[in-house]
């Protein structure tokens, strides 16, 4: 039995990522909530022949508490997107808020469900959750978890589209390191498991590097004024939280990116702040999961100057977007 709680679903990524969460055998109870119109997203969504058992939950009469009860993941897309000219820190003022309050709820609630953070800026919210925890006394970094799918999924179609096949892409990898916002999404494309970009010269590489970490900012110019990534984070998402689940029901060896505490773990975060020369408290890296969250953390291995570059490029904002996140609940970590 698995219960899957979307917090946001009926936005523009609540309501396909609850689709594709109503859509895997795997979920058997799938619990929404939004401040508006989950009870009709929730009635669509329960006319699916697959197992999962859909309820909606809007604020008044405890519908949080409601949505959370039993939860074993916690989705969290809930939060204003960017428009053009926005950065992701921007959306902190708003966004921070929302985040927290959901995060008290889960403390009390569902202190032991793995929570995978979406709202906007992932370098802050993460943070923000895990402070919160922590003031519950439940903090399980084993368990949290930001969501960085999307920027390993954005790599390996790109990949794909510049080696002129689409078909291969499910099957291309490049790890992606750091944070999700510009300069802190660090792709390794030496170690791309398709040989090409390992082997692209310095403007091909930079210009391949600079679409991954911008490829956030196409879309939203794209949809000029109407948002910013929707579907393809929902896929990315789904992804995401389909690995989490098969963990959870005991599924060994599954490796996933995501912007983790580096003590997850307890020994592989220190390697990571030694290849990146900096004792930074959260960073995305591949995650080995297992029935009770992080096992493993994942080393960054070898890297070209240009790449050890882009890592020194993204550690002043990694500080600056943690620091951020943790001070907005615990004023005395500025
Ligand atoms: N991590 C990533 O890779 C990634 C990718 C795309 C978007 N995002 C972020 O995801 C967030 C959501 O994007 P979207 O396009 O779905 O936005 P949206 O505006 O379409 O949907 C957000 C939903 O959150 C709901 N909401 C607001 N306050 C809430 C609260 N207190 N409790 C519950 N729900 C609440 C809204 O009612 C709305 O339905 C944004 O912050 C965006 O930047 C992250
Ligand atoms: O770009 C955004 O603001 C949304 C998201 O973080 C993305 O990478 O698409």
């Amino acid at each position: 039995m698995v219960k899957a709680v979307v917090l946001g679903a009926a936005g523009g990524i609540g309501q396909p990522l609850a689709l594709l969460l109503k859509a895997n055998p795997l979920v058997t109870a799938l619990g929404l909530f939004d401040i508006v119109n989950t009870p009709g997203v929730a009635a669509d969504l329960s006319h699916i022949a697959t197992p999962a058992k859909v309820q909606g939950y809007l604020p008044p009469d405890g519908g949080l508490k409601k949505a959370l009860t039993g939860a074993d993941v916690i989705v969290i897309p809930a939060g204003v997107p960017r428009k053009p000219g926005m950065t992701r820190d921007d959306l902190f003022k708003i966004n921070a808020g929302i985040v927290r309050d959901l995060a008290e709820e889960i403390a009390i609630t569902a202190p032991k469900a793995f929570i995978l953070v979406i709202s906007n800026p992932v370098n802050s919210t993460v943070p923000i959750v895990a402070e919160v925890l922590k003031k519950h006394q439940v903090f399980d970094p084993k368990r949290l978890f930001g969501v960085t799918t999307l920027d390993v999924v954005r790599a390996s179609t790109f990949v794909a589209e510049i080696v002129k096949d689409t078909t291969i892409s499910p099957n291309v990898t490049v790890p992606v390191f750091g944070g999700h916002s510009g300069v802190t999404i660090v792709p390794l494309l030496s170690q791309s498991s398709h040989p090409l970009p390992a082997s692209f010269d310095q403007t091909a590489r930079e210009a391949l590097t600079k679409r991954i970490q911008f490829g956030g900012d196409e879309v939203v110019k794209a949809k000029d004024g109407g948002g910013s990534a929707t579907l393809s984070m929902a896929f990315a998402g789904a992804q995401f939280a389909e690995k989490v689940i098969r963990a959870l029901k005991g599924e060994k060896g599954i490796i996933a990116p995501s912007y983790v505490h580096l003590a997850a773990d307890g020994a592989g975060g220190k390697t990571v702040q030694s290849e990146i020369g900096k004792d930074l408290t959260y960073f995305s890296v591949p995650v080995e999961l297992g029935t009770s969250g992080i096992v493993k953390i994942g080393a960054l291995g070898p890297t070209n100057d240009y790449e050890k570059s882009l890592i020194r490029a993204a550690i002043p904002d990694l500080e600056d977007n943690i620091s951020k996140g943790e001070s907005f609940i615990q004023p005395s970590k500025l």
